[in-house]
């Protein structure tokens, strides 16, 4: 059921797959991770512009490369320290591999996600910290808010984000290949999810 490489963290129902062709293979992965601040009750989300390096133009949530001798949960919290200026009590919300075609190794990518948080939003070299609401079906009057920019994300963010929002942890692995134009895009994807409580 899950696609190779991708290692299991919780028990999960098949949720999203699609795509085509075979997985590409890697030989390496390296250990990344990556943080939201999701508020239900303002109905927002925090979201960085990152504004160099990999993945940049693109909207995101806040983190990088787990150094040796810390776990995932403690890059993390440093990641969003660095990147947004502030602190928060992360929980793990899901695991996700992701391997771009040339690419030398695979990102195993950790995802966290808080409610609140402590200290100052702070832009930083590397992210530009801006709220999007959170989408509402229930609530009819519409936000002051832009609504999550997922034309200028990662083209897999708009199959887990549901996921992240409704705080259902998730397993998947998406796979990027590059186009005529040399542009990496997705072309294979497998997300699994915890059953809905
Ligand atoms: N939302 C989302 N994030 C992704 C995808 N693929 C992917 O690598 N990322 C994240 C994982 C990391 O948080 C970030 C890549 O790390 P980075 O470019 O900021 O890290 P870095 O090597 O510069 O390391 P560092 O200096 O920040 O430690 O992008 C994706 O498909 N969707």
């Amino acid at each position: 059921m899950l696609p190779p490489g991708l290692l299991k963290t919780i028990d999960v129902i098949p949720y999203s797959e699609g795509g085509e062709g075979e997985w590409m293979s890697f030989e390496r992965r390296k250990y990344y991770t990556n943080a939201f601040i999701v508020q239900h009750d303002k109905k927002r989300i925090l979201l960085g512009l990152k504004k160099r390096g990999f993945g940049k133009d693109k909207y995101n949530g806040f983190g990088g490369k787990v150094e040796e001798g810390e776990t995932s949960a403690e890059a993390a919290v440093r990641e969003l320290q660095e990147e947004a200026g502030i602190t928060a009590a992360l929980e793990y919300s899901g695991t996700m591999l992701f391997f771009s075609e040339g690419a030398d190794f695979a990102y195993h990518i950790d995802y966290y996600s808080a409610g609140t948080y402590e200290g100052t939003i702070t832009e930083s070299e590397e992210m530009r910290p801006e709220w999007f609401a959170i989408p509402d079906a229930t609530v009819a009057e519409s936000s002051a808010l832009p609504s999550i920019p997922f034309q200028q994300m990662w083209d897999d963010d708009g199959i887990w984000f549901p996921l992240l929002l409704a705080k259902r942890k998730f397993n998947g692995r998406v796979d990027f290949r590059l186009n005529a134009r040399g542009e990496s895009k997705l072309t294979k994807w497998w997300f699994g999810a915890e059953a809905e409580r």
